[in-house]
Order: C-alpha cells, then structure tokens, then sequence
C-alpha cells in the first residue's frame, strides 16, 4: 500500500480537472490574445474560470482576480510592488509580518530590507498563532502593509484573519494575507474578512502545479510585477496559461462545493491517526484541533529525529514531511517548532501529516500500525531517548 500524507506540499490533480484540461492542450490551443477564432475559441472557458474563483472566495465583481505561475510569485508581487507604489514615493517605509511565513514571504521582506525597507517580523504565541494584540501594537503610521499567513503550512494553525482585517481597515493600511494553505480547505469569505491582497495556488487543493492567482480588492493599484503585455488587463503579463487556468477554476470549485463536508471528513480521519500516535508516550501535537486546518497534523515524537522518521515512512511507503518542502533538503530545526518555544532538540523531532480528501479509512489504519512500529524501532537505537530497564535482581540500569 502506498499512502501519500504530504499534501501541504502538493496534492494529486483531481482526474476531473485532468479532464476538464485536457481539451486546451490539442484542440484549443490558440493563444488567447490572437483575433483568429483558434486564439478567441479559449475565451468562454478562461471566463468560466474566473467566475469559479470568484464565486469560491465569494468575491465581489469590483474586485479583480490575476492569475500567476503561483504563490510566490503572487507574494512577491504584492510585497516588492507595495514598495514600488508606496515606500519608494512616499511616506511609509515598514512591512509587518510574522516570523513562522512560508519562505517565499521571509525571503522577499530579506530582500526588501537590504533595500532599506523596515520589516517587523512578528513572533507567535506557543499555539503558533499571531496575537490580534500583537498586531496592533506594531502597525504605525509609516506602515505600508500587513502581510500575515491565514493558515500555516507546517502546523495548519489559523491565524486571527478577520480580526487583523478590521484592524488594517480602521487604521488605513494594506492587509496581504497568504491562504495558500487555507483556499479549499477551509472556508474563506472576502464579503465577510476584509483583506485587499490574497495568494492561492492551485497545486494545494488539487489542481495542477505552475499556477496561482492574487485577489486584489477594488481594483486596488498594485504596480505589476511582469511587465511585457496587456494580458489580464495589464496587471500581469505573459500568455494565459489556458489548460492551468481552466484546471484551477474546475480544482477550486470541486474543493469548495462542499467545502463543510469535505472538512468534516477529512478531519475525523485526521483526528483519528492523531489520537493513535498520541497513545505512544512522550508525543505532542502543535496546536489544538478546532483552530486548525482540518487535514493537517505536526507532531513531535521525543527521541525520534524528524528525517529518520521520514526515512522510516518512506520504507513503508508513506509519503509526509518534516516541513516546507521549501526547506526539507536541509536538516535544521523545524522553524515553527522553534518559534512557539520548542527546544532544539525538539525542534528536530516535528513530523508533518497532511491528508487530503482522496486519504482512505485503510490508508489511515496503515498509517497507524506503521508509524507505531517505526517509534519503537526508532527509539530503540536513539541516544537521546535512554530507556530504563529492570534487571534480573532488580537493579535498574541505563542502557
Ligand atoms: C503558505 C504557503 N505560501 C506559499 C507557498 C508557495 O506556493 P507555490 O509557489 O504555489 O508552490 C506554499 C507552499 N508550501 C509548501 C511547499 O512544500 N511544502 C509546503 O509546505 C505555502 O504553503
């Protein structure tokens, strides 16, 4: 049996996506910006995948969604363009930000800062959730944006969005949040959460890798990234990438069609395997279950190095992660684990499991058995988890 748990990483394109795809590749495959009928024949299906996204994050017609090659290239634009449009001309000069970002935001604020940019990276309580109080109290009058993940890709805690959404609104400063790990798995309702930037991508919830798209309120003036061509009415040059767009529009309306169903099913798998590995002694879960992302579990197992475990997984043909896969060439501490206060021992012991709504009730038994077996062989050969036993006359000995 082999059991794929990394889809905080990527997900399996959805076949009926495959399908829905497939016509744009060998049929219709004008460029969409020709006058011929084979570039104009693609049209109706790109506009059927903008009201898709649309209608998915119940966005308003006066707002514009762009698509990109994915998200971060979406955060990379709304991040270097805020200092093109409001730092570089004018008054504000800070970005705030929190310290557990995926990558693709940390190392753009780096960026920026070598620029001369003011970057506050904000710490996260020991939930691994941002403190609405926190970011109040670093937003000044100098601040150009807020930029704060809805949810995290290595824990799947969420973060207060509607609240920090209100606060940017009242105080007059841009909010970016980056809901890569939320879109399709948990509802998102820009008529309810005020936020002027969004990130998705389509590889997260089943729909296929090399494109993304940003929401951008009321047509809010964003400087593009790609210059080159009037397509997507200027903001964001480059041929339509047509199969990937239709395929994002078909991905994101299976993903949230029933979005409280699908969540529901998905987390009570989740909730069952997590319950199985915290029967072994000396484990733990980063953060609690309601305020999280339904398909995901970071969990620390004392005495077991993350990438032994993986290594482990892989032998029983389980798929996870210790983290981002951003960052899983290297063997450093897991940067969340660390940020919520975990020690560095700790820190090296984080697993990652990400179902998705392909995961089966098998695959989860399968699940089970392996990794309980894999703790014990594991802990068995680790330094670092001596076990005490009873000798024949009683004694106890290290061993
Ligand atoms: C929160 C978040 N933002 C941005 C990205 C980048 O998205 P992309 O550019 O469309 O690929 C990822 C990918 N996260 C992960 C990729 O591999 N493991 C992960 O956790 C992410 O989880």
């Amino acid at each position: 049996m082999q059991v794929y748990l990394d889809n905080n990483a990527t997900t399996m394109v959805d076949p009926l996506v495959v399908e829905a795809m497939t016509p744009f590749f060998s049929e219709l495959y004008g460029n969409p910006n020709s006058l011929h009928k084979f570039g104009t024949a693609s049209h109706p299906a790109i506009s059927k995948a903008i009201d898709q996204v649309y209608t998915a994050l119940n966005a308003s017609d006066a707002d514009d969604i762009v698509f990109t090659s994915c998200a971060t290239e979406s955060n990379n634009w709304v991040l270097q363009s805020i200092v093109t449009d409001l730092v570089r001309h004018g008054e504000k000069n800070h970005i705030v930000t929190t310290e557990v970002e995926h990558p693709s935001i940390l190392s753009t604020c780096r960026f920026l800062e070598e620029q001369g940019v003011k970057v506050t990276y904000l710490p996260v309580n020991d939930q691994g959730v941002v403190e609405v109080s926190t970011v109040k109290s670093f937003i000044t009058d100098k601040t150009a944006l807020v930029s704060i993940m809805w949810a995290s890709n290595e824990t799947g805690m969420i973060n207060p969005i509607k609240e920090i959404g209100a606060i940017c609104k009242e105080k007059g400063v841009l909010f970016h949040s980056d809901a890569v790990q939320a879109v399709g798995k948990i509802p998102v309702d820009l008529e309810d959460v005020h936020v002027d930037f969004l990130s998705m991508s389509a590889h997260k919830f089943h729909g296929p890798k090399g494109i993304g798209a940003l929401y951008i309120k009321n047509s809010q003036k964003l400087t593009p990234l790609l210059h080159g061509g009037e397509h997507m009415g200027g903001r964001r040059s480059g041929t339509l990438n047509v199969p990937s767009i239709v395929g994002m529009g078909k991905a994101i309306e299976l993903a949230t069609v029933n979005i409280k169903e699908t969540a529901a099913k998905i987390r009570a798998q989740r909730d069952r395997l997590e319950d199985a590995i915290l029967e072994l002694s000396d484990t733990f879960v980063v953060g609690d279950r309601e305020n999280r992302t339904p398909n995901t579990i970071l969990i620390s197992i004392k005495g077991v190095e993350g990438e032994g475990m993986l290594w482990d997984l892989n032998n029983g043909q389980i798929g996870a992660s210790t983290g981002s896969a951003c960052a899983s060439e290297d063997l450093e501490a897991n940067t969340v684990m660390l940020a919520i206060g975990a020690d560095n021992e700790l820190a090296h012991t984080g697993i990652r499991l990400s179902l998705s709504r392909f995961t089966t009730d098998s695959e989860i038994d399968y699940t089970i058995a392996h990794f309980k077996n894999a703790v014990g062989r594991l802990r068995a050969i680790s330094s670092s988890f001596a076990k005490v036993q009873p000798t024949p006359g009683g004694e106890v000995q290290e061993c």
